[in-house]
């Protein structure tokens, strides 16, 4: 039973669904603020780590809303889950929020999905198309407050600063041609960035920390606090100005 499904496959179908559910727990107007993030947050956990024990009991999974499943220091294959990213933004009704499933093997993010249920978007490493069309001279950055590192790169490179809550539709501004970049300094955690990154690899775009370094996931301890997600075209220039800061 479990075989039948790509893990491809897989991680699409669990991105898709928990973004349903999201959806349904918000029609009708019955919840509101911190209940409705709270009570996202638990359902579409709830479902994914059913689905995920039905489909591939032997896989560990790392999820910001529950406990480990499986150890994942000698685990090969680990899931990195986020089942809503951009709480805040899903509890005050925007757009800007995000279903992240990510599969790592050593470290590496081999299959991907992001959905953004409220745009109707999925988004899959193995389907997504390469990130061409012109450049926009747009950087995403946090409705709760950029950092130094993302205005100072702005500035040098004269991208104009957009704001859009949580990492995945952030990094999918980027995917979809919308922005020419996305970076991030301090703090984060792999849940928030590992399906993103996913994606965005596979879209063609210059994914890194901001030193310029590989993205490893599944550390022992899952922060993960920098990267930059680019368009290649930008990627000399962007880690340049990095350079200066970090
Ligand atoms: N300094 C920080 N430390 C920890 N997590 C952070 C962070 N800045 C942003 N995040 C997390 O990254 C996601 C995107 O945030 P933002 O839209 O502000 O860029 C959010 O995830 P969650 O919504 O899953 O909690 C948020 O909690
Ligand atoms: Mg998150």
């Amino acid at each position: 039973m479990s075989s039948r499904l790509s893990d491809a496959e897989l991680a699409a179908r669990i991105a898709q669904g928990a973004g349903e559910i999201l959806l349904g727990i918000r029609s009708g107007d019955l919840l509101g603020g911190g209940m409705l993030g709270d009570v996202g947050d638990a359902l579409a956990q709830a479902w994914i780590s059913t689905v995920l024990r039905r489909h591939r009991p032997n896989d560990a999974v790392l999820s910001e809303e529950a406990a480990d499943v499986g150890d994942r220091a000698t685990a090969e294959r680990v899931w990195i889950i986020d089942p809503l990213d951009g709480t805040r933004e899903f509890a005050n009704g925007t757009a800007d929020w995000a279903v992240h499933v990510a599969l790592t093997e050593n470290g590496r993010v081999i299959e991907a999905a992001v959905s953004l249920p409220a745009t109707g978007e999925l988004f899959r490493a193995d389907t997504v198309a390469e990130t061409d069309g012109p450049l926009t001279r747009r950087l995403v950055t946090s409705r709760w407050g950029g950092s130094y590192e993302t205005s100072f790169v702005a500035n040098r490179l004269g991208l104009q600063m957009v704001p859009v809550g949580s990492a995945g539709a952030k990094a999918m501004a980027v995917v979809r041609g919308d922005a020419d970049a996305y970076v991030h300094a301090g703090g984060q955690y792999e849940w928030d960035n590992a399906a993103p990154v996913g994606v965005a690899l596979a879209a063609g775009l210059h994914c890194s920390r901001l030193d310029g370094s590989e993205i490893v996931y599944n550390n022992r301890h899952p922060y993960m606090p920098d990267f930059v997600i680019c368009r290649s075209e930008i990627r000399d220039d962007m880690l340049a100005a990095l350079q200066q800061i970090w």
